[in-house]
This record gives structure tokens, C-alpha cells and sequence, in this order.
């Protein structure tokens, strides 16, 4: 059934029948909780609305997780439809299991135009181990649900970083196309990297910074950046790096994150690419609440690092503004506080200007949307740790699976 129509190695929704087809639609619902069970933000929904809306034609079964095991927001997804049917604008229906024999005869009734979620993907023990495709293919998951479908459609881009059960394991046993949002984003964020677009500057930030310390070194290794601007937590670990006495409630704080041995990882990257890794030269400080800015070097009453300094503020924006290629990954700061989101509110706007600007990441998004910028960046991902493994070049096993499928397809 597969005809493929454009140059890319996967194939997408474009290249084969979708009409009275049942499919199979790997959707990532995964959204913040509130303690009542309620959804907070609709973003990742509201995501996947484009592939919805060209299956309107067909019988489609969506699965998602929802938050990993044991934490708080691990919980069904019979909300998740509720808030689905009202974005679609069409009734989404909900069944409290996966592939059970009642989910099976649930899915075996539906009709051409119903769209029915079956519960959160992670409740099955074996979703939660990362695996190679040939051994996800053959969990009861994948056993039992193959044979009721016609294609598998991947459109998780942000959990496609995870060889788990329902990204990979379909791809062996189903045709397997690219949804809608999964194609935005390997093509927005290819032409990021592939643009080859000078000077090329990434400001990465947020708390995620062992991520972000590969990602950096990744980037320099494949001489992608021109510059690295560090902010947040991030740029903490580097200003320790270069031996900056960042005071103890701040090395507290790194070690707290487990963050310390990604110091000397810091402090070679450093040596190696002096002219690339840039550091902040001053930052704001939390002091009761106040912003107080202070030189790095000269970080004193023991206060919590809540910004970058107005200084780096300056210095960073004017990097920003004559770069060609931005890609922004992580707060600046600590946004939530009012005194503390200037960073990031300046250097997004920087950010924004360039010709080509990436922005990732579920805080950043957020941030974004807040400042109005939404149309002035080139590529949204709604991925963080995804968007991340994709610009640092790892393989990320739901595309490879895409690519693997469609390798075998054209050859056959
Ligand atoms: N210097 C800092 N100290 C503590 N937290 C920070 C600092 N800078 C940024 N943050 C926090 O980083 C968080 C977001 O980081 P992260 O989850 O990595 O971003 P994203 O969701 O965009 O990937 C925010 O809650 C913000 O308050
Ligand atoms: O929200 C997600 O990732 P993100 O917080 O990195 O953006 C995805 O749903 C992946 O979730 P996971 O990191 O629990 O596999």
C-alpha cells in the first residue's frame, strides 16, 4: 500500500491510502497534571490535531503515555479524550485498557470516522523497557493489536528518543508512516541543522544540564555552532568549569542535581572550544525575592543564581542579532519569578530575529506563548529531551523504525 511521493527516507500520510484504512496512531498526550487530575495545558494535544483531522476518513485508534511510573502525573487518559473530542470538534471515545480482549472488541466495532484512545501505554510493564524493534514486536502489546489494523502511523515525535513498545515494535509488523506533526518536526528542525546557515548560535539553558552538556559537546564535535550561549543551570556548571566561586547554596545546588561530575566534563569542553562556549559574565541573584545583579567573580551573601546579568543580557542579544541560525533550548532563568524572567524574555526576543529560529522544550514553549512570539520562530518542537537528542545527532529509534520500514518497503 506504500507509493512513496517526496525525497525523504521515511514515508508519511502522503504516500499511502488512508480512507475506511484502520490505523493504528502513536500520539504523545503526555501533558502536565494538576493534584485533581486535570490537564494544564492543552499544547500537546492540541498538537496532533492536523493528522486528526486528515483521518477523518478512517478508523483510527490512538495510544499514548501519560507521565512514567510511579510519579504523580501517572495516570489514565480518560481525560485526555474528554479534552481531545472538544479541540477536535468530533467525539473522541475512551477504553480503560490496551489490548485487552474487551479493548480488542472495542477497536473490532469501530466504524469508518470513530476515533477511540485506549489507556495510557505505560501501564503495560514491558512499555517501559527500551528495546530494539525485533524484540518489541513480539510483546503481547504488539501481538495482540497488529492483526486489527491496516497501517501504523508514528506522530510522537517528542517521545520518538525511546525505543518503547508502541513507538518501535508496530513498525515491524505494520506498514509504518510518519503522522503529520512527526514530518514538521524532522523537516523544521533539519533545516536548522542542515541550512549550514553562519553564524550559528545555540542558547541553552533550563535545569537539564547533564542533556545539555552532551548536546553541547555533540554540536561542537559536528562543528554545527558558531557560538554556545549558556544560561540556566547550565551556564552555572560552566562558570564552576572555569573555577568561579559560585557560592555554596549554588554548588549546593549542582550537587544536589547531580550535576557535579558534569563540571570536568565542562571545564575539557572549555579547553577544547574556548572561542565557542560562552559564559555569563554577571547574574541576577534572589535576594528575598529582589533581583541583584552581581560580576561572576564577585558572587557574595551566598543568594541562589535566579538570571542571567544585564550585562550577558546585552552581550548575548547582540550575539543573537547577527546570527542567521538560532536554536534556543531551556530558560534563561527562573521565569516563574517576575523579577527573574528577563533573560529569557530578552534573548527569546533575540532569538526570534534570526533567519532561521529553533525553539524547544515544554518551559521554553511556554514562555514563548506567554511573549506572543509563537509566529516569529521559523520551527516549534513540541519535544524537549527529543528536540535535544535530535540537534546533539543521536539516533532517535521511532524515526530510525519509520526509515527502516520505508527501507524495506521501496526495496520490496
Ligand atoms: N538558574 C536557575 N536556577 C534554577 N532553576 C532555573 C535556573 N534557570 C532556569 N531554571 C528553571 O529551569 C526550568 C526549565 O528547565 P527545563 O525543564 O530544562 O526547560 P524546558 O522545559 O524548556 O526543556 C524552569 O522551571 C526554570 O525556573
Ligand atoms: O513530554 C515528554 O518529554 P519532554 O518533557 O522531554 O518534552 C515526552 O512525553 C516524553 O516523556 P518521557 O521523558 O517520560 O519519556
Amino acid at each position: 500500500m506504500s507509493q512513496k511521493t517526496t525525497e525523504k527516507d521515511y514515508l508519511t500520510m502522503d504516500d499511502v491510502v488512508l480512507d475506511n484504512k484502520r490505523v493504528l496512531v502513536r500520539v504523545d498526550f503526555n501533558s502536565p497534571m494538576d493534584a485533581n487530575g486535570n490537564i494544564m495545558d492543552n499544547r500537546k494535544i492540541k498538537s496532533h490535531l492536523p493528522t486528526l483531522r486528515s483521518l477523518e476518513n478512517s478508523i483510527v485508534v490512538l495510544m499514548s503515555h501519560q507521565g512514567r511510573p510511579g510519579d504523580k502525573d501517572y495516570t489514565t487518559l480518560e481525560v485526555h479524550a474528554k479534552l481531545a473530542t472538544e479541540l477536535l470538534g468530533r467525539e473522541v471515545t475512551y477504553e480503560d485498557d490496551i489490548f485487552s480482549a474487551c479493548a480488542r472488541n472495542a477497536i473490532k466495532s469501530l466504524e469508518q470516522g470513530d476515533i477511540l484512545l485506549l489507556e495510557n501505554t505505560r501501564f503495560y510493564a514491558e512499555e517501559n523497557m527500551n528495546r530494539a524493534p525485533e524484540e518489541q514486536a513480539k510483546t503481547q502489546m504488539v501481538q495482540k493489536l497488529y492483526p486489527l489494523f491496516d497501517l501504523f502511523i508514528n506522530d510522537a515525535f517528542s517521545v520518538s528518543h525511546r525505543s518503547q513498545c508502541s513507538v518501535v515494535g508496530f513498525t515491524k509488523v505494520l506498514p509504518s508512516v510518519a503522522g503529520i506533526l512527526m514530518d514538521r518536526e524532522i523537516t523544521g528542525l533539519d533545516k536548522g541543522l542542515k541550512c549550514h546557515e553562519h553564524p550559528a548560535v545555540f542558547v541553552l539553558g533550563g535545569t537539564k544540564a547533564k542533556d545539555i552538556v552532551k548536546v553541547i559537546s555533540d554540536i561542537l564535535k559536528r562543528g554545527d555552532a558558531d557560538k554556545i550561549l549558556t544560561t540556566g543551570v547550565v551556564a552555572t556548571v560552566f562558570m564552576m568549569a572555569m573555577g568561579v566561586d559560585a557560592g555554596e547554596v549554588n554548588r549546593k545546588f549542582i550537587e544536589d542535581h547531580k550535576f557535579l561530575d558534569q563540571v570536568s566534563i565542562a571545564s575539557k569542553l572549555l579547553k577544547e572550544y574556548p572561542d565557542k562556549i560562552i559564559v555569563p559574565e554577571d547574574v541576577a541573584l534572589n535576594n528575598g525575592g529582589k533581583r541583584e545583579e552581581a560580576k561572576v567573580g564577585e558572587i557574595k551573601g551566598d543568594l541562589p543564581i535566579a538570571d542571567i546579568g544585564q550585562e550577558t543580557i546585552a552581550d548575548y542579544s547582540n550575539v543573537l542579532k547577527e546570527a542567521r541560525l538560532s536554536v534556543f533550548h531551556g530558560p534563561a532563568g527562573i521565569f516563574e519569578l517576575d523579577n527573574f524572567r528577563l533573560g529569557t524574555e530578552e534573548l527569546l526576543k533575540a532569538a526570534a530575529q534570526s533567519d532561521y529560529s529553533i525553539a524547544g522544550g515544554g518551559h521554553t514553549l511556554a514562555v514563548i506563548d506567554q511573549l506572543g512570539l509563537e509566529s516569529k520562530f521559523s520551527h516549534l518542537s513540541m519535544g524537549g529531551g527529543a528536540s535535544i537528542t535530535y540537534l546533539s545527532g543521536e539516533p532517535m529509534p521511532g524515526i530510525a523504525a519509520l526509515k527502516s520500514y520505508a527501507s524495506r518497503s521501496f526495496k520490496g
